[in-house]
């Protein structure tokens, strides 16, 4: 029996373990988990240069492991796995990724820049969900990674080739084996030793039970086990069997379904993942003597009356550049945070906390620092910083929907409300609006789009389209997206006049930057750039339908057969309730709508494009592809 009742799980799956290596057979064998292994054939070639961070090239490799073998299983053998597990581990040194060495001189390479340094060991682990529907696979993907530090001591010439002749290197990420040989290169390992065998059992435990078992801890009982160590994450769990046989009392995480039916692998709850499911509960004796079932716990609900809070927490640590602090691994005291954001120490403990327990910070004896997630996204100078939007978020989306309950009793935006003056759209009417109110909606679009664009530049093949025109497109991240992942593209961002005049403070900087023109011009009044295919990313859903029909008529009809147009946009789904944040989205009540992917592909056919793709892209930005009708439609 597995110590760990999520291990226990799992029994009843086919699990596969799309992975060679024997270290993760051995690892997950060793703690009982039944599973097939099948190598997967994705070669580890991802450019590693387009991963903000290293970590997200494991957690990448990892996923495009696992998914090659979901499909090759699903597609030639016609067996779906339910759960196939993928794995990759990298060393990391200075800003270097270290993969296996290829021969004896890489393997030197490598484990000279080790010697007498710390280095990361990071494994990116991806469980990817599979269900066969109308004999089409479906996978549900969930990640994680793991970091361990590891010190080397300072190693001779000597020792260093001896090593390498041991053959022990070869298959080893960065050139080591810490489980043999390799441990004697090592003066201290910080963190997960298993993770650096190439696979973070606790971590994955972790995330198993997150996955099928309910997330609030206050709302747990403690069961005592005599003979089970107590794990902080695992304490909600029961051993019970009745656990999976009564679905009231467990509710799987969202992750694993799909349109509220859970996928096969997941525990099965009733198809209305609406539903606010009670997490476990456990008898109590009462003062005379009855075992009393206390009121289930509503966890969902205090999680959404609670959320506000969180929301703020998180703008305001932002716009205090707390994340700016605490960057590049700096700690700091409250006193120290307080001085340099000039506020009160007790407040900014607080806040401090607070963003600890969302997970933002972390909290040692030595004081705050940042966690890596806040790092990359909320900084505010990082590549891929979201500062700009949750700034927008606190300025301006916090006020409207302080008016929600007005906006749903009359169906309209609140900006005059929230606002004052202020008109209903910001680029339109420059007497109303100042400058830094522009940049900051030009920023938060900015973040948002350094956040999707790889996404809708590779949602289809382009090669065959020569012009660009991304109308809207503003600070032109897509654009230059664009033409790094097609060359030969030829693109322009078509904006407002105010919008293009603030374009070059956003501009990417360096060597590889790409060409992009920038027209400035009005889509609704002026004459669109000539172009074989025109982009409307985040456009279509603020527009009300008469403003749609004059912008689709005018691209429908500059547009040649076999041209297309792109919408970049959240589908949702056919119910229209999920993703939630479109859903969200809507309630702000401007004038246009959230659509279904049916409710595109007629927009887009009325307007005579044809063949429409769409491409859910499991991110925030979904894709719409449609061709211009060919005369002989
Ligand atoms: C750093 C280190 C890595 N490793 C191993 C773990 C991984 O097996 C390997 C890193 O390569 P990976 O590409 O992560 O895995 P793999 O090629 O062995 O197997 P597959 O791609 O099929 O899943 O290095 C050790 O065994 N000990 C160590 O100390």
């Amino acid at each position: 029996m597995a110590l760990n009742p999520v291990i226990g799980k799992l029994v009843s799956k086919r699990v596969v373990l799309a992975s060679a290596s024997p270290r993760r057979q051995e690892i997950l064998a060793n703690v009982g988990l039944r599973f097939e292994v099948v190598p997967s054939w994705f070669k580890e070639t991802l450019e590693k240069s387009s991963f903000a961070v290293p970590y997200e090239y494991a957690i990448e490799t990892a996923k495009q492991k696992a998914l090659e073998v979901a499909n090759r299983m699903h597609l030639k053998h016609l067996r779906t796995p339910d759960i196939v597990i993928g794995a990759d581990t990298i060393v990391t040194v200075g800003k270097q990724i270290l993969e296996k060495p290829v021969d004896k001189q890489d393997a030197y390479k490598m484990l000279s820049s080790l010697s007498g340094k710390e280095h990361s060991v990071f494994t990116g682990v991806a469980i990817v969900h599979c269900s066969s529907k109308d004999n089409r696979l479906e996978t549900e993907v969930t990640d994680f990674y793991e970091e361990t530090k590891v010190k080397f001591a300072e190693l001779s010439e000597e020792l260093l080739w001896e090593y390498i002749h041991s053959g022990e290197p070869m298959d080893k990420a960065g050139g080591y084996g810490i489980q043999a040989l390799g441990g004697m290169l090592v003066e201290y390992v910080h963190g997960d030793f298993l993770n650096v065998v190439g696979f973070p059992l606790n971590h994955f435990c972790k995330k198993l039970a997150e996955l099928y078992y309910p997330p609030l801890k206050h709302t747990i009982q403690h069961v005592k086990h005599d003979s089970i160590p107590s794990v902080e994450t695992f304490e909600n769990l029961s051993d019970g069997e009745s656990d999976s046989s009564n679905p009231m009392q467990h509710k799987s995480a969202n992750k694993l379904e799909r349109n509220g039916v859970p996928l096969s692998g997941a525990i099965h709850t009733p198809v209305n993942s609406g539903s606010i499911q009670p997490v476990c509960t456990v008898a109590v004796e009462n003062q005379s003597g009855v075992m009393e079932y206390p009121a289930k716990f509503p966890s969902k609900i205090v999680e959404l009356m609670d959320g506000f809070r969180a929301s703020k927490a998180l703008f305001v640590a932002s716009k205090l550049k707390v994340f700016d602090l605490l960057k590049d691994k700096c700690i700091l005291k409250p006193v120290d945070v307080a001085n340099k954001i000039e506020a009160s120490v007790c407040g900014t403990e607080r806040l401090l906390d607070a963003c600890a327990s969302l997970g933002l910070l972390e909290k040692t004896h030595q004081g705050y620092s940042n966690t890596d997630s806040a790092n990359t996204y909320l900084v505010s100078d990082r590549e891929y910083s979201l500062h700009g939007y949750i700034i927008h978020s606190n300025d301006r989306l916090w006020h409207l929907f302080t008016h929600l309950e007005v906006a749903v009793k009359e169906g309209t935006m609140q900006t005059h409300q929230a606002f004052g003056k202020e008109t209903e759209d910001l680029f339109q009417d420059s007497s109303y609006h100042s400058v830094e109110a522009k940049q900051r909606f030009m920023t938060a679009m900015h973040s948002i789009a350094k956040l999707t664009a790889r996404d809708v530049a590779t949602a289809f093949d382009l090669s065959q389209f020569r012009s660009v025109c991304d109308l809207g497109g503003c600070t032109g991240v897509l654009a230059h997206e664009l033409v790094q992942k097609n060359p030969n593209l030829n693109v322009t961002v078509f904006d407002l006049p105010d919008v293009i005049a603030n374009v070059s403070c956003f501009q990417p900087s360096g060597q590889h930057i790409t060409p992009v023109t920038f027209t400035a011009g009005d889509f609704f009044k002026d004459n669109l750039p000539e172009a074989d295919l025109y982009i409307l990313s985040l456009i279509l859903h603020d527009l009300n339908d008469e403003k749609i029909h004059i912008l689709l008529s005018k691209i429908s009809a500059i547009c040649k057969p076999g041209s297309a147009l792109l919408l970049a946009e959240i589908v949702l789904d056919e119910e229209k309730t999920h993703p939630p944040r479109a859903v969200l989205q809507s309630l702000s009540m401007t004038e246009g709508k959230q659509r279904s992917g049916s409710e595109y592909k007629q927009l887009l056919e009325k307007y005579g494009f044809t063949n429409v793709q769409i491409k859910i892209t499991g991110n925030v930005l979904d894709a719409i592809l449609g061709f211009k009708k060919t005369s002989a439609h």
